[in-house]
């Protein structure tokens, strides 16, 4: 495990540029972004509506390309660092597999298998199975024990969102990218989840990088980073709802933030 000032890059943004559309429609979503998220640190991505969040949050999961500049995930002794931006779709769609973690907004459940086997699903595809116990922990910790042979329909919004939530930490991925993960969730069972994001960066040394328009939600992370029109535009370190509130509303009349690392 890190210590808690060590800064050990999980995966970076190296001069990202992504750009759509051509001529008078071209927008740069993204416009020369260098960006480090700590391994074993939770991470939130803020930034005012069109600013390249999801543009940022795609390309480093390699659910996007970018036309300049390096995407890495980097590796840990164990597996090696891989350049992302340049990896064919074949060993993206490994990646993607056994050391990227996804949560989405709208839970993305198999309608017709029970909580058990959505969670499951990604190993049984990788031909690899977790511990029992891992598996009790990490359904334990979620309070799904009791929800395992239920179907989703069967389920509320945050328990549906508790088991997309253990389906992405079974395997221990390097990194788990979660976008807008609360957004379909009332207050109460969005804070549970977030909740068992932070504990499992806490417990497990889980690396998270989250989406989110919610200065609430950030205050869950151990750091914002802030981006607006495409471009870093600040971080803030510990944040709190009304830090967060504050440095959004500076984006919004241009003032600077706080200079990025
Ligand atoms: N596939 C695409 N084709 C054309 N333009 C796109 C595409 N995807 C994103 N954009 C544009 O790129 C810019 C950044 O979009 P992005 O979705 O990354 O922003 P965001 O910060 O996540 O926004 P929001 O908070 O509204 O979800 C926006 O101007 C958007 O319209």
């Amino acid at each position: 495990m890190t210590s808690i000032s060590s800064f050990v890059p999980a995966c970076s943004a190296q001069g990202v540029a992504r750009v759509y559309g051509r001529g008078d429609a071209e927008v740069r979503a993204l416009d020369g972004v260098s960006v480090a998220f700590a391994r074993g640190r939770f991470t939130a991505i803020m930034g005012p509506s069109g600013s390249g969040k999801s543009t940022l949050m795609h390309t480093l999961a390699g659910l996007d390309g970018v036309d300049s500049g390096r995407v890495i995930l980097h590796g840990d002794g164990r597996r090696a660092d891989v350049e992302i931006s340049t990896a064919p779709d074949a060993v993206l769609t490994e990646l993607r597999r056994d050391r990227i973690g996804f949560v989405f907004q709208a839970f993305n459940l198999l309608p017709v298998l029970t909580a058990r086997d959505n969670i499951l699903l990604p190993m049984r595809l990788a031909g690899s199975r977790p511990t029992p116990e891992w598996f009790d922990e990490v359904t334990g910790r979620l309070g799904l024990t009791d929800r395992l042979d239920h179907l989703p329909h069967e389920m509320s919004g945050g328990q549906q969102q508790r088991v997309a939530v253990a389906r992405a930490l079974l395997p221990q991925p390097d990194v788990i990218f979660a976008d807008e993960p609360t957004g379909n969730l009332d207050s109460q069972s969005g804070g549970e989840v977030l909740s068992m994001l932070r504990s499992s960066v806490r417990e497990t040394g889980q690396t998270v990088v989250m989406v989110t328009h919610d200065p609430v939600a950030a205050s869950y992370s151990d750091r914002v980073v802030l981006l607006a029109d495409g471009r870093l535009a600040g971080e803030i370190a510990q944040p709190t709802a009304d830090s967060v509130i504050d440095a959004m509303r500076d984006l919004r009349t241009s003032r600077t933030v706080v200079p990025v690392r």
